[in-house]
């Protein structure tokens, strides 16, 4: 494989070597060299592998480009420009007012800034104060006003989800889903090229073009963006990125490249960017490019009012991370507990069902149980703890005895082995159980954590990430217990440490006691 360049634009095209004699060389590629000068010189450079970090580097150098374009971005997103924003046109309001009449006051705001930014409007969405709702209205939103939009996030997955929220209010020929139709979710299969072309019998090739013109969202990872064909002839007035907090920043460049400007949803309070190295990281790879422009106070919306958990579960969050700012966004959701049929009074505060105890911490210390210490293999991604795998079945087990649907519980994990570990104990199969990562935009009425360390002499990286410690607390809508050792946790990590102050002695229950 090789990727082609010329003095001027890097990356203009990669493709593969198909024949070389003394005077030439013949590559293929799914990308036209017909923008480039006539008799320009190109340099062809091998390229090991077409790997996530050779996408992002091509991503990179052609970001390096000596186009308008790309010195505009270069300005916005190396520089951090202020971005500029107009004033709203009645004709727009009228436009759009009926499409943005459900939604809360800080989200039609988060809207209307999207819609009169210049450069970029940065939407930060705390948990469950509904990103893809106001998402899914800023895409409507441009295509009333005639603008074509690229939907982008850093996992199909992301992608699927937002075009599950708007695809029913556009027409199907406006949209198209790029990827392999197995790689997107069943429901949004027929958007794609392979779905669409299979309904036409005759002179596919230009079909396969005219969609391609006329399609006015189109939905793709972000790094699908460096190699579909689509890309190299066509620009878009905007770029949606959903999750930005979650991206590494060299990955999103392509897809800012070929639109005129670009709306960045998410969360720095929540996971940033996976950075395996310690090296990248200690130079800035784990910071998004979300966090990096929010230093531009102008450009940032906050969606502060959620309709996910009570109070008090929302409660621990704001206190912790958003300095009291998360509140519920009305009464009802505020005060919802969960429901459960029992006559056993009174009931240990791990089951419930009163505001009052919506959060609790049961305690698996115990001198009569000494095997309530955690197991750990080499590394942290062996570490786990039986014992307490075993109590949150006999939790789970009880929930469902007092009428819990099995699916309204999930387990969430500090550690990837306990999950496996969790799994193969757990007596309801239908309770999801998965790592704080993997729940991260989801949500359950109860949420059990697993915290499994019980050691206070070595360090556990993974409880001393804020913004994990973050998601785990904002996943349960009603009732959130955590489960682990009080005394270790209390020396764990100083986020920890303050999480525990905030939990009254009344609800830490010993594993004594029940
Ligand atoms: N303006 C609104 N009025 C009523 N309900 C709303 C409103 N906005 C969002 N919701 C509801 O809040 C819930 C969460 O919304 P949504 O899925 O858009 O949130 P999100 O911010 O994307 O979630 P997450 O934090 O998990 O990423 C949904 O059930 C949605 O219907």
């Amino acid at each position: 494989m090789v990727i082609v360049s010329t003095a001027s634009r890097y990356a203009i095209i990669t493709g593969f070597v198909t024949s070389i004699d003394g005077s030439s060389v013949v590559l293929s590629s799914d990308h036209s060299l017909s923008t480039t000068e006539k008799n320009e010189h190109f340099d062809v450079d091998r390229l090991e592998s077409m790997g996530t970090h050779a996408m992002s580097l091509a991503s990179v150098a052609s970001f390096m480009s000596d186009d308008v374009e790309r010195t505009k971005l270069r300005r916005l997103v190396i520089d951090l420009d202020e971005p500029h924003f107009d004033k709203i046109p009645k004709s727009m309001v009228e436009k759009v007012s009926s499409l943005i009449k459900g939604l809360n006051k800080e989200q039609a705001r988060a809207v209307v800034r999207s819609l009169v930014a210049k450069d970029y409007a940065l939407i930060q969405g705390l948990p469950g104060a509904g990103k893809s709702t106001t998402l899914s209205c800023v895409i409507r939103c441009f295509l009333k006003l005639g603008q074509t939009v690229l939907v982008t996030s850093h996992t199909h997955s992301a992608v699927d989800n937002l075009f599950e929220k708007f695809m029913n209010d556009v027409p199907e020929e406006d949209l198209l889903r790029i990827g392999n139709m197995y790689a997107v979710k069943e429901k949004l299969a027929h958007l794609t090229i392979e779905a669409k072309l299979v309904k036409i019998k005759e002179d596919r090739f230009h079909a396969m073009k005219q969609i391609l013109n006329s399609v006015k969202v189109v939905g793709a990872t972000c790094l699908s963006v460096n190699s579909h064909p689509l890309f190299s002839f066509r620009r878009f007035d905007v770029c949606l990125v959903d999750e930005a907090s979650l991206a590494v920043e060299s990955s999103l460049l392509s897809a800012l490249s070929v639109c005129s400007k670009f709306v960045l949803v998410g969360d720095a309070k929540q996971l940033a960017p996976l950075v395996q190295s310690r090296e990248a990281k200690e130079l800035g790879m784990g910071i998004s490019l979300f966090e990096k422009l929010q230093k531009n106070t102008t450009a940032l919306t906050s969606l502060n009012s959620q309709y996910r958990m009570n109070e008090k579960v929302a409660g621990f969050s704001s206190t912790l991370f958003y300095s009291g700012t998360l509140v519920c966004a009305n009464e009802s959701i505020a005060k919802e507990c969960i429901k459960i049929n029992s006559t056993e009074k009174p009931l240990s505060r791990i089951y419930s069902p009163e505001l009052e105890h919506s959060v609790v911490f049961m305690d698996t210390h115990s001198e009569s149980s000494p095997e309530s210490q955690m197991s750990s293999q080499k590394g942290s991604s062996a570490t786990y703890n039986n014992f307490e795998a075993t109590q949150i079945n006999q939790i789970c087990n009880k929930f469902v005895r007092l009428g819990i649907n099995p699916v309204d519980i999930g387990v969430v994990c500090t550690y990837r082995r306990q999950v496996d570990v969790i799994r193969d104990i757990l007596d309801e199969k239908y309770v999801e159980v998965n790592t704080v990562d993997q729940f991260q935009g989801r949500d359950k009425s109860i949420i059990i954590w697993s915290l499994v360390w019980t050691n206070s002499d070595s360090r556990c990286e993974l409880l001393h990430d804020e913004r994990r410690v973050n998601v785990a607390l904002t996943r349960a809508k009603h009732k959130l217990i955590l489960v682990g050792c009080h005394s270790s946790m209390q020396l764990v990590s100083p986020i920890m440490c303050s999480l525990l102050k905030l939990i009254p002695s009344s609800d830490v229950v010993s594993i004594d006691s029940i």
